[in-house]
């Protein structure tokens, strides 16, 4: 999956045909060097996949309509083609097989009559229900945490980066081991090798990912020093980070505002690294770092092994919040982002909101049946959306923080941003910086 090259992809196979090849990226590699009768291989064309959800029985229609939908951009995003998708409203998820038998029969018939590579769940499983389900199913079972990981893992390019995912790769493997391993083996009757992998060679594998996860965590304390000496080297100058959901326009504005050239798309997850340039609006010189884009249901462990990249945002004076306002989740994603910020320890920050996208948004919502919905009305509470003026007002009125309504692509209203910022970057600068110009730091430098 995840766009890497197909040689890549079978080396990273394992005995196991399911998640674990795609979960382990490069963690792949070194188990398979101890299991060299690996007999799956996952040569893979055009990968297709099943969506499920179970959400709540409460939970509105056009919500879990709305989540599908985010659901399917990600597994797009990680090179897969969604080909169904599946709704079970239960009270609670079933403990052995995530969703009730009646349903599973279903998922069941539909793979095998289409043919479907993967089954992609919108919640994490616990290893008991993946090794359930990929025994019943017989296809690759993804959950959340996994699919989110593995985008990450083919858009991380620094060294930093890639640790981090690798790290939450081997985190996410550990638990899963025996259970994976040791079922395929009752499944297979023994398979080619007769006899599946032993609790010895479990536990040995055990043992290589657990050294791998320190050694890992020691290369991060490394790089972090690093990262903070140079961070120390910034001091006299007022930090600004660009945060918020993921595909809301956040690297879109860095470019537009400091001219760097971060690379930006209409992909979920399009930045895993931190970007940091030295922007000067109107003689006011300030730091601005993009950062990688908050989802719902974010792996708290991909949050953790993200510490460094958070870094930026946590010791920001200033954080840019842009929220992508032609979403039709968009409150949502600020409950989300906010959410996400109290968990990093960053809440209580001088906080912009910035509204992008304004020249997408539409008074309409979308009223196109989705699969997967059958029998249900996702438009039943339709009303109407607010006008953007409406919206401007409400949101000036409701917050203590600025607000202000743009449109990157468009360069509407950009002007009147960077006059927003200059106006907090200098009362923020004159505070934490007292006695000192902002000149003053550049001749400095
Ligand atoms: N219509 C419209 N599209 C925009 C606007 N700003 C950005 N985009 C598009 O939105 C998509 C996502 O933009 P990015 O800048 O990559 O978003 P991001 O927040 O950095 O995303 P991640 O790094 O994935 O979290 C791209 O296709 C942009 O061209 C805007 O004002 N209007
Ligand atoms: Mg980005």
């Amino acid at each position: 999956m995840a766009n890497k090259p197909a040689s890549k992809r079978r080396q990273n196979s394992t005995r196991h045909p399911g998640a674990v090849d795609t979960a382990k990226g490069r963690a792949g590699r070194i188990l398979a060097q101890g299991n060299k009768d690996a007999t799956y291989e996952t040569a893979q064309q055009q990968e297709t996949a099943v969506l499920v959800a179970v959400p709540d029985k409460r939970q509105a229609d056009a919500l879990t309509q709305e989540y599908l939908d985010e659901l399917a951009f990600l597994t797009e995003t990680a090179g897969a083609v969604v080909t169904k998708r599946f709704v079970q409203r239960l009270e609670k998820p079933d403990i052995r097989t995530f969703v009730g038998e009646g349903k599973l029969e279903e998922i069941k018939a539909y793979v095998q009559h289409s043919g479907a590579s993967m089954v992609i769940f919108d919640d994490d499983l616990s290893p008991s229900q993946l090794r359930n389900l990929e025994a019943e199913l017989q296809v690759k079972i993804v959950d959340r945490s996994l699919l989110i990981i593995d985008i990450f893992a083919s858009r991380a390019k620094s060294a930093t980066a890639r640790t981090q995912v690798e790290l939450a790769q081997y985190q996410y493997l550990l638990p899963r081991l025996t259970g994976l391993w040791t079922h395929l083996d009752k499944q297979r009757g023994g398979g080619v090798s007769q006899r599946g992998p032993g609790e010895t060679e479990i536990e040995t594998d055990r043992r290589v990912v657990r050294e791998r996860i320190d050694f890992l965590k020691e290369r991060l304390k490394e790089l972090d020093k690093q990262s903070q000496t140079q961070r120390k080297s910034r001091t006299g100058i007022v930090r600004v980070a660009l945060v918020g959901y993921t595909n809301v326009g956040k690297s879109t504005l860095m470019n537009l505002l400091s001219r760097a050239d971060v690379f930006a798309e209409n992909k979920l997850f399009a930045t895993v690294d931190s970007t940091v340039r030295k922007v000067v609006l109107e003689n006011t010189p300030f730091l601005l770092s993009d950062t990688v884009g908050f989802i719902r249901k974010l792996p708290t462990r991909l949050i953790e092994s993200f510490k460094s990249t958070l870094d930026e945002i946590r010791e920001a004076d200033l954080l840019v919040h842009v929220v992508d306002i032609a979403h039709p989740a968009f409150e949502d994603h600020i409950a989300v982002v906010n959410d996400t910020l109290k968990d990093i320890g960053a809440a209580d920050k001088p906080m912009l909101l910035v509204f992008n996208k304004i020249d997408q948004y539409n008074t309409e919502a979308s009223t196109e049946p989705h699969e997967g919905f059958e029998g249900m009305n996702p438009d039943e509470d339709h009303v109407p959306r607010p006008t953007l003026e409406q919206l401007q007002a409400t949101y000036m009125a409701k917050l203590h923080d600025p607000v202000i309504f743009i449109s990157a692509k468009e360069r509407t209203n950009i002007d009147e941003l960077r006059a927003l910022l200059v106006r907090h970057i200098s009362a923020l600068h004159a505070q934490r910086f007292p006695g000192q110009t902002g000149a003053a730091w550049e001749d400095e430098q």
